[in-house]
């Protein structure tokens, strides 16, 4: 059996101790109903290359435990030999672009053309297959990812549909997280749009590798060479050509495949059409000599005796072409560009190819790592293979009509199998799992075992919410996390009859539990409940499953923007709660430093308490004092960020104080401290990209102008269009996109996502203060 390697990490957090105690941002002004972990960040792939092996973890396993994990390897040593798909030849892989590029179309073709689906959808007619859910159908759009398994070639092709949206960045995110590779596609008249750019970056941050694939070579104005520039300038990325089109727009016929040097045309547009194999036309024969040099200029660099051989005059052969483009592929050396019309059915055969060919298996990349849950400074390894223990990441959960809820696990080592138990590492408690699906977008298979590579969706999981990580219960490892972004804005929602109250209570708790980057609460004071999440969209479309799948009726207020508070200077309070009346008394003196910190620290807690000048037993009191008021800042009630408070000194009675009196005490020192650290008011500011004729672009500036926008660039973009760059106030964005329609006759566009938080001007500072909270309309 692969023995489980131990690493020693120095990054251990100890979240129970009063030293260094973190909570999460506060999101909500009022009580909470669900408060979720801040989750540390994922470190890159290339980052646990350098992590130095220290110790295997010793067992302590009783002699019958040693004799059934003897057993257990034969029996799963038999099982690999079993494997239908041996590991190499697996690819999980995402497909990701900005909005409309044609993500869904081209998840389709492949469909059709690996055999899984036999009635093609249409994503303009609204029967696209990854596209299930109603409102996908209905708006034409991405919103959530959807996994599915299909097969090419012998390979085993695990695919997750990824939304471009920027409301939905994080299901971008979690498709990344778990992913060994991405095909990146563009739209090839419009080119490197906005949301590649963020998508390829987050691409980079869990060092994924990728093909592109310039699609839509058959819309007027096409361009692939065009696209293939602003891969250079807009992403800083290094392409490798491997295809070169045949012809565009409507005369777009088909792709010279510049490893094979051939054309392959297509004899038709419809699903299914032919394609052959022929010789380059001669209008394209000098055009394909010079990029197929200058591709194999690129990949000869990659091995010494190709490249002697090279120099000397000996072209490599395919088989070492193709050696070298998946080398340089995986190693992010460069990315291959190919090109095709998903639509037109032209090109995705090849891109399948590619993906066979030059995209990883969970072998070729590094091992996952995480941590021993007993011990959080001990880092643990697991490498992709079935003798490993088990070790999977829960990524997302989709509420299902048939099973209740989905858990889409990737399974990193080892296996799992149906009816056995599971450890979830994060909670500490076991999950019993009911049924493994292997999934087709709207369509499931059951599966006894899922082996490592593989990505499942488990019914019927109790506890398990995005993130966390199940593994063997003897063997326990807490994977690393993802980063789930804070909510920007939000809403109060009120149930429209009274029978509604507990269906709507239901479904929040549903729907936060799938979606991380929504959260809600509930003041039962003002009796009003508020949702939260990444913008306007995000949550109408929360709004729109209430009503579908829950059968809930509701108002919805006015979207509000999550603003924050916090401090500009470290200052010291000492703070005496003191109180006789009658009985016992209540006393408690504290002295708390505050202490800014860095923007996205959220709230931190330490104490230096030394010879028990505040006893042991009375530090928790402080603690939630303090954290009680975090969500409620002094400005406006807004949460309270970027804050440390230290416990330095105090003093206690050894009748009168208690845990509630020091609980007191912290709230009347959080009063005072926040007013003399210089408190601060926070808004999000969005970087906004507007895409306009340039007849429109003088209204556009002005606008953009009034709503406290700064313009940073501007640009020129195919078609005469101008592109406008600016950053904006969230709270000024609201409904920009009728005005933008009706300034522009619906001709100009635009995207935006969080670019930080910054401080609010005094004056609106002023109007936030004396403003009631949001209410259901
Ligand atoms: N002409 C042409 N149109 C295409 C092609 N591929 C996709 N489309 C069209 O482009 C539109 C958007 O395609 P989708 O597949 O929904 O794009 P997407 O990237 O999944 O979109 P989101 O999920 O909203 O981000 C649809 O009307 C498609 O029919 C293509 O190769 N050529």
């Amino acid at each position: 059996m692969a023995a489980e390697s131990a690493r020693m990490s120095s990054t251990g957090s100890s979240l129970c101790n009063f030293n260094g105690y973190r909570r999460p941002l506060p999101l909500s002004p009022s009580r909470f109903l669900l408060l979720r972990p801040r989750l540390s960040s994922s470190s890159s792939r290339s980052e646990f290359l350098g992590s130095v092996r220290l110790s295997s973890k010793p067992s302590n396993l009783s002699t019958l435990q040693h004799q059934r994990r003897k057993f257990s390897v034969l029996a799963m040593a038999a099982e690999e030999s079993n494997r239908a798909v041996p590991l190499k030849d697996y690819r999980n892989i995402g497909i990701m672009a900005h909005i409309d590029a044609g993500k869904t179309t081209t998840t389709e073709r492949i469909l059709y053309y690996t055999g899984r689906n036999y009635k093609i959808g249409e994503v303009h007619e609204g029967t696209a297959t990854m596209d299930w859910m109603e409102q996908e159908q209905e708006r034409g759009i991405t919103i959530t990812s959807a996994a599915t398994t299909t097969f090419w070639n012998k390979h085993r092709i695990n695919i997750i549909d990824t939304p471009g949206h920027v409301d939905f960045t994080l299901e971008v995110e979690r498709a990344l997280r778990v992913l060994d590779g991405a095909i990146c596609l563009f739209d090839s008249v419009a080119g490197v749009e906005p949301q590649s750019e963020t998508v390829w970056r987050q691409a980079d941050k869990y060092g994924v590798p990728r093909i592109c694939f310039v699609n839509k070579m058959d819309r007027l104005g096409a361009n692939f060479f065009r696209t293939r520039d602003m891969i250079v300038t807009n992403l800083g990325a290094k392409p490798l050509v491997i295809q070169i089109p045949v012809g565009a727009e409507d005369n777009f016929q088909g792709i010279i495949d510049l490893v094979k040097m051939k054309a392959v045309i297509w004899s038709g547009e419809e699903l299914g059409a032919k394609f052959v194999y022929e010789d380059i036309p001669a209008d394209l024969e000098e055009l394909s000599r010079d990029y197929r040099s200058q591709m194999i200029e690129t990949i000869v660099e990659l091995d010494d005796e190709v490249m002697e051989s090279y120099l000397e005059g000996v072209e490599p052969d395919e088989e070492t072409i193709k050696r070298l483009i998946r080398k340089g592929t995986i190693s992010a050396s460069f990315v291959p560009v190919l090109c095709g019309s998903a639509f037109k059915n032209k090109g995705v055969q090849p891109l399948l190819d590619a993906v066979v060919d030059y995209l990883p298996s969970p072998l070729e990349v590094p091992p996952m790592k995480g941590t021993d849950p007993e011990n959080p400074e001990l880092t643990i390894e697991r490498t992709a293979s079935d003798d490993e223990p088990f070790a999977g990441l829960a990524f997302k959960i989709m509420s299902d009509s048939f099973v209740g809820s989905l858990t889409f696990v990737r399974v990193y080592a080892g296996k799992l199998s149906a009816g056995s138990y599971v450890l979830n590492s994060n909670k500490g408690k076991k999950e019993r799992i009911g049924r493994l699906l292997e999934m087709h977008a709207n369509s499931r298979e059951d599966v006894k075992v899922a082996l490592a590579g593989d990505i499942v969706a488990l019914a019927g999981l109790k506890d398990t919410i995005t993130g966390e990580t199940l593994c063997d219960p003897e063997k326990p490892i807490v994977l690393e996390r993802m980063d789930f972004p804070d909510p920007v804005i939000k809403v109060a929602i009120e149930p429209k009859t009274k029978a509604d109250v507990d269906k709507m209570a239901t479904g929040l708790i549903k729907l936060a539990q799938e979606d991380p980057s929504f959260h809600f609460s509930r003041d039962e004071e003002i009796n009003q409940t508020v949702i939260e999440g990444m913008g306007e969209l995000h949550l109408e479309i929360i709004v729109d499953r209430l009503k579908r799948e829950f059968k809930v009726e509701a108002n919805v207020g006015a979207p509000q923007v999550n603003y924050r508070e916090s401090i500009s200077k470290v200052s010291e309070v000492k703070y005496v709660h003191k109180k006789q009346s009658g009985g016992q008394g209540q006393f408690a003196d504290i002295t708390v430093r505050f202490e800014p910190m860095e923007a996205g620290s959220g709230y931190e807690f330490k104490s230096e308490i030394k010879g028990g000048a505040v006893p042991r037993e009375y530090i928790p009191g402080v603690m939630k004092g303090l954290e009680e008021c975090m969500s409620n800042g002094v400005l406006a009630g807004f949460p309270v960020v970027d804050v440390r408070a230290v416990l330095v000194d105090g003093s206690y009675h050894d009748v009168d104080s208690s845990v509630l009196a020091f609980q007191l005490a912290a709230r009347g020192a959080f009063r005072e401290g926040m007013k003399k650290s210089g408190p601060k008011m926070l808004e999000p500011i969005m970087k906004v990209e507007v895409v306009t004729p340039e007849e429109h672009l003088g209204d556009v500036i002005g606008d953009l102008n009034s709503r406290r926008g700064q313009i940073n660039s501007f640009g020129d973009k195919p078609g005469g269009l101008k592109v406008v760059d600016a950053l904006v106030p969230l709270a000024e964005m609201f409904q920009y996109v009728s005005t933008l329609r009706g300034m522009t006759k619906g001709r100009a566009s635009y995207v935006m996502q969080l670019a930080k938080f910054d401080v609010v001007p005094q004056h609106i500072q002023n109007q936030l203060a004396t403003k009631e909270q949001p209410v259901a309309a």
